[in-house]
């Protein structure tokens, strides 16, 4: 016997639906607002798409709860029962019409609303809520009054024909005690004005007291103005009405294709790119969101926007961006856009370009490591530390083929002067990022050529000294290799530029980190000095290169008294130490105050009485 089969409805819990709305898909009660403006304003674009004459108002009226009343299509009986008792309806979608009218369909892509949930967002705040409307388009078809209440139930009565009932809708909402506070009137004006300020037709808010507010206003850019200048000064004046900030330059935004105006504005202050800024997006009017991310790509973090757009489409809560081809076409043309003005600036307005570069490059270095597209815009007017001063790559490469680079601040600043004194191009990569991005140059720049800067490069340029001269300071250099020694150093000496420069000390992070390994090697047993053992790759030394043009380690090389001498090489590496701008061992303080109280020990007895124990290696002093 087969078995038997019933049909049933799937039966929705009202109360459940709205419970899941508001705690799971709308971010706060305040929504409410939103989605009755909206319903008013495609009320009143579909009237408008048969009757381009008709009324296009949209009153609220805050106090004994809230209504709200529009000039727009209205609702017949059937409408009614069609669509605002079934949830998930919507006469805003092509297929299922409903709202017959000439022109209607062409105007389709004009609406808002299109889930056919919306008018839910009003149980949220109230537990009833009650629609009169009267179709505009059968002057005797009877005003009709739906009642519904948020357990699901509802009620429905044509009023008698001849009650003064205007076409279009008015809502009512009667709001829940624990909720009274978003239909307070100041906070219905404030929510009006968050949402509906861009809307195209005229809204009012009007208090008990009868006082009331206008909400619409044409944004800026849709506005004339009488200069270009006084254009910008409104944009300007719109960035801080809505951002609170003065631009450090606005960047208008037009993409007719996509049905989008609007502004970007340049960030006054930096900004970490990984707090990104919001963007303020309005859908045909309405504001969506103000704190849209996915609007511009991840590099434009440096401005923030304000449009309206039709092609767009919300989530379902409305809150952000359907991501879309639409929205990421959409994203590619603005980034086009600010891309342009950004490369425009430098040779419409260098001054412009030089204060947003100082304000934002930090920003713009990190991002541009991993942003080609940024990379290739900014790389050539970023600033950097170099031989040359602060330049940016792009001069700096001009003049040097090759582009040596450090791999630390107390590299450059060793080597920089040395380096330039030798005609060598090195620019400062100690600092975040630098290093990086210079590395990067030569894909943008094809013949440019990128290489680390390291000791040997430089000891290449340094001359040998004449042999009888070298000859001369051996006891010196004896003296000063047996004290530097002790610091894992080597000293030489060489001819170099500038003869201002005593002495160089030519190191690396690398090598001292080797030094700090074989020393910890040195200093234990067992398994572990095996461990750092097999990771010996021959310790580096560091080297302490004596200039000898220059005329103080010319006399220093000449002491023969060995106090002297001692204090002497020692002073002479402290200083090439404190030179190099690196924190100090315990050992090398130690040094540097040693060689300090040595060298005083000396002055205080120039008759060669330096018999202070203080003094390492004292003796008599011989004049010279
Ligand atoms: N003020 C109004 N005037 C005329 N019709 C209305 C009005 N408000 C609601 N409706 C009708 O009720 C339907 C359901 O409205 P609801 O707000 O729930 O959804 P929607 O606006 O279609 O879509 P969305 O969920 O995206 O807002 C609408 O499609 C429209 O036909």
């Amino acid at each position: 016997m087969p078995h038997s089969e019933s049909a049933h409805t799937f039966q929705v819990d009202l109360r459940g639906l709205v419970d899941l709305l508001s705690h799971h898909l709308y971010s706060s009660p305040r929504v409410y607002l939103r989605e009755l403006l909206q319903n008013a304003v495609d009320a009143i674009t579909a009237r408008r798409a048969a009757d381009p004459s008709a009324p296009a108002t949209i009153t609220v009226r805050t106090g004994d709860g809230l209504t709200i009343t529009d000039s727009g299509i209205g609702l017949t009986e059937a409408d009614v029962h069609r669509f605002l008792a079934t949830i998930g309806r919507s006469s805003k979608r092509t297929t299922d019409g409903g709202l017959d009218g000439a022109g209607l369909d062409a105007a389709r892509g004009d609406f808002i609303g299109q889930f056919g949930i919306g008018l839910l967002a009003c149980f949220v705040v109230a537990d009833e809520i009650t629609v009169v409307s009267r179709h505009a388009g059968d002057p005797a078809a009877p005003a009709v009054e739906w009642r519904g209440h948020s357990d699901g139930r509802y009620t429905i009565r044509t009023l008698p024909v001849g009650t003064a009932v205007e076409p279009g809708t008015t809502v009512r909402l009667s709001p829940r005690a624990d909720n009274a506070e978003w239909t307070a009137p100041a906070r219905v004006v404030e929510l009006a004005r968050h949402y509906g300020s861009l809307l195209p037709y005229e809204v009012t808010v009007t208090g008990a007291d009868g006082g009331s507010v206008r909400i619409d206003a044409a944004p800026p850019w849709e506005r004339e103005h009488r200069s270009p200048l006084a254009r910008r000064e409104a944009l300007a004046a719109y960035c801080r009405e809505v951002f609170d900030f003065v631009p450090l330059d606005t960047i208008e935004l037009d993409l007719p294709a996509a049905g989008l105006r609007g502004v970007a504005y340049v960030l006054p202050t930096a900004l970490s790119p990984a707090q990104r800024a919001g963007h303020r997006v309005h859908l045909k009017g309405m504001l969506l969101t103000d704190r849209a991310t996915e609007l511009l790509p991840d590099w434009a973090f440096f401005v923030r926007c304000v449009i309206d757009t039709s092609s767009l489409r919300p989530t379902a809560s409305r809150e952000a961006l359907y991501e879309d081809g639409t929205l990421s076409a959409v994203r590619d043309a603005l980034g086009v856009r600010i891309r342009d003005w950004l490369t425009g600036l430098a040779a419409s307005d260098p001054a412009l370009l030089h204060r947003f570069v100082e304000v934002h490059h930090l920003a713009v270095k990190a991002l541009a490591r991993y942003d080609d597209e940024l990379l290739r815009i900014v790389l050539p007017w970023l600033p950097f530390e170099t031989t040359d001063g602060n330049v940016t790559l792009e001069e700096f490469a001009r003049t040097h083929a090759t582009v040596l680079v450090t791999r630390s601040v107390e590299e450059f600043r060793q080597v920089a002067p040395i380096a330039a004194a030798a005609g060598l191009g090195v620019v400062n990569g100690g600092y975040t990022y630098d290093r990086d991005l210079v590395h990067r140059l030569p894909e943008i720049r094809p013949g440019t050529a990128v290489t680390d800067l390291d000791p040997a490069t430089v000891t290449a340029h340094l001359d040998a000294v004449d042999p009888s001269a070298e000859i001369r300071a051996a006891a010196f250099l004896g003296i000063a290799r047996e004290v530097i020694a002790a610091q894992d150093c080597d000293v030489v000496l060489r001819d170099f530029q500038p003869v201002t420069s005593p002495a160089l000390l030519l190191d690396n992070r690398e090598a001292r980190h080797e030094r700090t390994r074989s020393s910890l090697a040195a200093d234990s047993d067992g398994l572990w000095a095996d461990i750092l053992g097999s990771l010996r790759s021959g310790t580096p030394r560091a080297q302490l290169v004596l200039n000898h043009l220059n005329p103080l380690v010319r006399q220093a090389v000449t002491i023969e008294e060995r106090g002297l001498a001692v204090a002497a090489a020692e002073s002479l590496y402290g200083q090439a130490l404190l030179l190099s701008r690196r924190p100090l061992k315990a050992s090398e303080s130690a040094l540097l105050n040693r060689a300090f109280i040595g060298l005083l020990t000396h002055a205080m007895h120039p008759a060669g009485g330096g018999g202070d124990s203080a003094a390492p290696g004292s003796g008599s002093r011989k004049d010279s």
